[in-house]
């Protein structure tokens, strides 16, 4: 009897509901359900609509009802960092506020002066980015402390839709090692790390690991529904879930390429050495207790920004096209400057740094964009140096996943300032790799190695080599 699995993954741009399911040893794909996601204000602070976000999880499982679907199971992945806390009765003390927020201004700094820079990588093994949600946390502390007091549950967002959805509290891995607040080695809360940060370790729930059966739909949900399905733990970080996806991992590096750039390869080890934590590679955590070894660039949240700023004008495709035309367009920016995460204008704001750096201006929307990707594949080539320096060895390709896997132009940009082959696909990694988590888990699929082969058998991927001039 097939089975039926929904992936809801919600990165920072859109949502999506996907069925998935094999059919003659395929796995196949439906999309369900697509909603905008983005970050607003409230009450001074960048957040996401959690309630909303919630709202379009049910608007998708409405629909398959409409559609006569009844899916057997669901799972859950989105961006990381991000949480809520609850109080004793369980109601949200937090809005879901965005990494994006500036709370976390000066806290990383902070924190260090109760936990050495180095030992903190030692132990967690994770990347140094000012809104890990080790430095969120640290923020409530010292500007709301009863906050803090007062808070009974840490749930991370997936986490907090499972509770929604069932009633049950606990913490999915791949999302926890986001934090900075997991051991790499022990792979548990780090209660020694906590409490000399004066944070409550009470409040974190057990750590659960991809492909647990949570449990069935609560009461209330199935009386709203009008049908029950099991909820499955994916690799709720929604980067966790892509890297499941990569068709080839021997021999190659992976880019998650949608609103952020994730770019690093899997490894059965956590990499701590020194010169890992002077590039800033991070060590999340994977299925089967895998690492995903891999950094942070700026990623497509650029060019969303631009387009914004252009009053969403032009279709990312279109940005793509007058960008080929600006082709005598050099000046680049690094895209990792603290000044693109959260600008008031990116047009502006990239521009003040040509200025500031005596190159061209970026005039004409296609010189905006074509900035922006010619940006993006010159730190890309510096991420994939860094990371063939620390293995000690020369990969042969580079997968690029995602929606940023659409954007033509930037995947050729890739192969030859690389000088590698480039293969783009698939555009629903995310979703794939959380579907291929469920029915590993319902029995659908034996392990991750034949996810992987139905995965590449499934799916296209487009393949790129470098313009031959790049190569003589
Ligand atoms: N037709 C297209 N051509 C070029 N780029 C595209 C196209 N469609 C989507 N993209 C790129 O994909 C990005 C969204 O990727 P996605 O993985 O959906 O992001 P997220 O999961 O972070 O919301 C967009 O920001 C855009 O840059
Ligand atoms: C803030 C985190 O680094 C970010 O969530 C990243 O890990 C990630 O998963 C981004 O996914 P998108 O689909 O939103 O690009
Ligand atoms: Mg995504």
């Amino acid at each position: 009897m097939t089975k039926y699995s929904i992936a809801v993954d919600i990165g920072a741009s859109s949502g999506r509901l996907i069925l998935g399911y094999l059919e003659d040893g395929l796995l196949k794909l439906k999309e369900i359900h697509r909603f905008e996601n983005k970050i607003v204000k409230k009450d001074e602070l960048f957040c996401w609509e959690a309630d909303k976000l919630f709202q379009e999880i049910k608007n998708g499982l409405h629909k398959c009802m409409q559609m006569g679907i009844k899916p057997d199971s669901i799972g859950i992945d989105t961006w990381a960092v991000d949480f809520v806390l609850l109080d004793e009765n369980d109601k949200p003390l937090t809005e879901a506020v965005s990494y994006r927020d500036p709370r976390t201004d000066g806290m990383m700094e902070q924190v260090f002066d109760h936990i050495m820079k180095e030992r903190l990588y030692l132990e967690t093994g994770i990347q140094f980015q000012k809104f890990n949600t080790i430095y969120q946390l640290y923020s409530i502390k010292q500007n709301s402390p009863e906050v803090l007091e007062k808070a009974k549950s840490f749930l991370m967002i997936p986490d907090y839709f499972n509770y929604l959805l069932t009633g049950k509290k606990v913490n999915e891995y791949t999302n926890a090692t986001s934090t900075q607040l997991v051991n790499a080695f022990t792979k548990k809360w780090d209660a020694q790390l906590l409490d000399s940060l004066g944070i409550n370790k009470e409040m974190f729930h057990e750590i659960k690991m991809p492909k647990t059966i949570l449990s069935n739909l609560s009461e209330e949900l199935i009386g709203e529904l009008g049908f029950d399905m099991k909820v499955i733990l994916p690799a709720t970080h929604d980067t966790g879930s892509a890297v499941i996806s990569v068709p080839e991992q021997d021999d190659s590096i992976y880019i998650s390429s949608g609103t952020w750039s994730l770019i690093g390869v899997e490894n059965y080890f956590p990499i701590c050495i020194t010169k890992a934590l002077d590039y800033n590679f991070t060590n999340e955590g994977g299925i089967d207790y895998r690492y995903r070894f891999l950094k942070n660039i700026m990623g497509l949240w650029m060019i969303q920004e631009v387009r914004r700023n252009y009053q969403d004008l032009y279709s990312f495709a279109e940005l793509v096209d007058m960008a080929r035309s600006a082709e005598s367009f050099k000046s680049i920016v690094d895209v990792n400057d603290d000044r693109f995460l959260k600008p008031e204008n990116m047009i502006a704001e990239i521009r003040n740094y040509c200025q500031d750096t005596n190159q061209m201006l970026p005039i004409a929307p296609g010189e905006v964009a074509k900035c922006v990707f010619d940006s993006l594949a010159a730190i890309y080539k510096v991420a994939v140096a860094e990371i063939e320096e620390i293995f000690e060895k020369k990969f042969q390709k580079i997968n690029v996943i995602g929606g940023g896997c659409q954007n033509e132009m930037l995947n050729q940009l890739i192969a030859d300032v690389t000088g590698k082959e480039v293969n783009a696909g698939p555009v629903e990694a995310t979703a794939i790799g959380n579907i291929a988590a469920q029915l590993m888990a319902l029995g659908e699929i034996g392990d991750i190695k034949e996810a992987r082969s139905i995965i590449k058998d499934s799916f296209e991927v487009k393949k790129y080599v470098p313009a031959q001039h790049i190569l003589n």
